[in-house]
């Protein structure tokens, strides 16, 4: 292996939320509920569940208390939520979530969009939220959309992802993921914004969140390796898009990236032919093949 990488990575396995939130068609919560199954039972550590959103601008997530009250839960597994206020904190306290994301944007036009406010007026309504998570001992997770490019504005300066990143983390923050919301983002200009970040928070705490619209993600995952990022956020089956952001596709897949770690020798602690089960049956579900070559291709080597 190449000793200069991180030895280890910490996989977060977002298909259930982020990935399920823009399907078009309401996915039974038993289903869904089977899906985090599966992947608890692959060997995550770190499943992003559920999402406390208005059921107005997310219908998909209507479903999160009955998923989080219906999952079966690991000890140690961290099952996190997206919580953009007070009211989505207060329903994921009272579901018994591990870790609370709040969540903005390095891009105005975007934040606009996604969450119907500015970003500094994002800041403080997550003061509160941020203050509560603290009270109640719940981790704290900031993720940041937008940060190599944004759907309504284009360009996004680095500087722009470098000040949210610190509101961020004076709200106390644990973990700080640095979201390419659009899947544009290349190799080089990743580098830049890590590497700029790692300087505003500690680069153990940074993930890379990647989509992969245009094809990037895995080269973006090696570019952040490379510079010390050890947290990486797939989908199981490269599920996802965001409702927000026209044209975005799916999550980098949670088997595509295991497949790259398990070649550099990377220890990740999950259960590859595990997750492929995952990815095919939540696929099956959703009527349509998985968005996954790895995960397609070790289901159809399987078949012989
Ligand atoms: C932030 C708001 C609520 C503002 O929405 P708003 O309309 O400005 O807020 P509001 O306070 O006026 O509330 C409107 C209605 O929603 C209700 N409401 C308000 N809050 C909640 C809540 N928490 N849970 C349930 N219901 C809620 C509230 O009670 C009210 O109901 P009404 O009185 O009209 O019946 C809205 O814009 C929203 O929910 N946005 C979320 C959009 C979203 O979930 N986007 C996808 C997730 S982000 C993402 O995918 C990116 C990420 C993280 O993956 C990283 C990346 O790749 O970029």
């Amino acid at each position: 292996m190449n000793t200069s990488l991180p030895q280890q990575v910490k996989i977060v396995e977002v298909g259930p939320r982020d990935g399920l939130q823009n399907e078009k068609e309401s996915i039974p919560a038993d289903v869904k509920i089977e899906l985090v199954n599966r992947l608890t039972a692959a060997g995550f550590v770190n499943i992003e569940a559920a999402s406390f959103v208005s059921p107005k601008w997310v219908p998909q997530m209507a479903t999160s208390a009955e998923v989080m009250a219906g999952i079966t839960r690991k000890p140690g597994v961290v099952y996190s939520v997206l919580t953009p206020n007070m009211k989505g904190f207060e329903a994921a306290l009272a579901a018994g979530a591990d870790e609370v994301v709040i969540f903005s944007s390095a891009s105005e036009a975007f934040a606009q969009k996604n969450i119907n406010c500015s970003i500094a007026e994002s800041i403080e309504r997550f003061r509160d939220v941020a203050q509560a998570a603290k009270q109640h001992k719940l981790r704290l997770r900031g993720s940041i959309s937008c940060s190599f490019g944004c759907p309504y504005q284009g360009e996004v300066a680095v500087d722009s992802v470098s000040d949210v990143v610190k509101r961020m983390r004076d709200l106390g923050c644990d973990e700080i993921d640095i979201a390419d919301t659009i899947g544009v983002g290349t190799a080089w200009q990743v580098q830049t914004v890590m590497q700029r970040v790692a300087q505003d928070f500690p680069v153990a705490a940074l993930s890379g969140h990647f989509h992969d619209t245009y094809g990037q993600a895995l080269a973006n995952i090696y570019a952040s390796l490379e510079v010390g990022i050890s947290i990486f956020h797939s989908s199981v089956a490269g599920l996802g898009g965001c409702p927000y952001a026209k044209g975005a596709t799916g999550n980098v897949s949670t088997e595509d990236v295991l497949f790259l770690m398990q070649g550099l020798g990377i220890h990740t602690g999950i259960d590859l032919n595990a997750v492929v089960d995952a990815g095919q049956f939540i696929s099956a579900h959703l009527g349509r093949k998985a968005v996954s070559r790895a995960g397609n291709a070790l289901a159809a080597k399987r078949l012989g």
